[in-house]
């Protein structure tokens, strides 16, 4: 057994940042973030004096510098007054991209009111993008309900038959995270149909079956999500927790989720709920069945949702505050959504791709599977050969969404 440390093992390569030339990350902080910002006020009814200072914030981005943060009542306020502390007078497009993409939906947060007492307290500008994701991807919900549905009412449920079902579900947890909303409008195409058969060579790295071997092993314990996107993302999500649960492969199950709107489509604990009452307000009965399910582990507490600052904060995964850590090590297995939570994961830093991933991630306390879709130039565990195949294959497989991880790392 390899020695735990708090940090990487390895030294730390230069974070991404947006001022390298026809990157991934100078387009996002160039040329995404701004019209993220523009679409806030396209879908919102803020007063002009807000819409304004939304678009200044949209002009600024490509050469500005960073603005200040004004003590708008939030309890993360000081947080950020300390984390704002080395970039003072830099520009976004200096200082590192997780930083910069993390203060941007904060600041924006500051700008609408979101957390003064008054009109916009609590309005989350992304609200209409959520909702339209969960509308639009109705039929591919009613197949997914319908699947956990018939895995459920199996009386006897064998070891390996939960595998195959576990199995799926993660490979639907994946692939949910491509519908990612700062990425595709959700009035754009349904992007949650996909085959995952015919996804399955477009996985790069695949432990889903030691993850499978790991659960089934772990006498009926605790698995914490630390969730990625509301609408189709998170009922994919729900329903491996609905599954995990039902089928006595897990007692207790923890989400982690915002405290507050960003990177467009986050969820928050009052996603869930939404969520919830929305699939509950469904004429399908496969779908109402799985929402009465959720809300009734919310209510008997075994399903537990919670959310920390930490989460929306701009620091590395190895920062984590000792509590939510102490926290986390009741846990069998963390399951990590996404991408941005895997790159706070690496630090957002320009690893060899090739890097053991275990030798980065060796700071947690129990193992953890990342479900990950490529949507930024960060990545670690790749095999080589594997790496050269897709280089070869696809000139943008490291940020257009069609590829994928399902990557664990167990340090025990
Ligand atoms: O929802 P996910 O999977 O975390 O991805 C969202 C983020 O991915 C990125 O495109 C790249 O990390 C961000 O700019 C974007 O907001």
């Amino acid at each position: 057994m390899k020695q735990k440390s708090n940090t990487p093992r390895l030294p730390l390569p230069q974070p991404l940042v947006a001022v390298e030339a026809g990157t991934f990350t100078e387009f996002t902080v160039t040329q995404r973030m701004p019209s993220i910002a523009r679409r806030v006020i396209a879908e919102n009814k803020f007063p002009a004096n807000i819409n304004a200072s939304l678009e200044k914030l949209a002009s600024e981005l490509p050469s500005g510098y960073l603005p200040t943060l004004v003590d708008d009542t939030s309890s993360d306020f000081a947080d950020w007054s300390r984390y704002l502390e080395p970039y003072k007078e830099q520009r976004w497009i200096d200082i590192p991209w997780f930083f910069a993409e993390t203060y941007f939906y904060r600041y924006l947060l500051q700008i609408t009111n979101y957390f003064r007492a008054g009109e916009w307290q609590g309005v989350d500008p992304f609200e209409l993008q959520k909702r339209q994701g969960l509308e639009t991807s109705l039929d591919s919900i009613v197949a997914l309900c319908t699947q956990v549905n018939g895995w459920l009412n199996v009386s006897e449920q064998e070891n390996q038959s939960r595998q195959t079902a576990l199995i799926t579900l993660l490979y639907f947890g994946l692939w949910g995270n491509r519908v990612d909303l700062s990425l595709w409008s959700a009035f754009e195409t349904d992007r949650s149909r996909f085959d995952i058969q015919n996804q399955q060579s477009h996985i790069l790295v695949d432990d889903a079956l030691k993850v499978t071997e790991l659960l089934v092993n772990s006498n009926s314990g605790r698995v914490d999500f630390v969730v990625d996107n509301a609408g189709f993302e998170l009922v994919c999500d729900l329903c491996l927790v609905d599954y995990l649960l039902g089928s006595g492969v897990a007692s207790l199950v923890r989400l982690h989720l915002k405290s507050h709107p960003t990177f467009v489509s986050d969820a928050m604990i009052k996603d869930v709920h939404q969520t919830t009452e929305f699939l509950l307000a469904s004429s399908n009965p496969e779908v109402t069945s799985f929402a009465k399910r959720l809300q009734e582990y919310i209510a008997s507490e075994q399903l537990v949702l919670s959310d920390d600052y930490f989460w929306t904060s701009p620091l590395a995964f190895w920062e984590i505050p000792e509590s939510l850590k102490n926290d986390l090590s009741h846990s069998n297995l963390i399951v990590i959504k996404g991408d941005a939570n895997y790159r706070r994961l690496l630090g957002d830093r320009h690893w060899d791709f090739t890097t053991k991933i275990s030798d980065i991630v060796c700071y947690l306390p129990v193992p953890m599977v990342a479900l990950r879709t490529l949507k930024s130039e960060v990545a670690a565990g790749i095999k080589p050969e594997v790496l050269e195949e897709v280089e070869k294959s696809d000139s943008a497989w490291l940020t257009n969404g069609q590829w994928g991880v399902v990557q664990l790392v167990d340090n025990n």
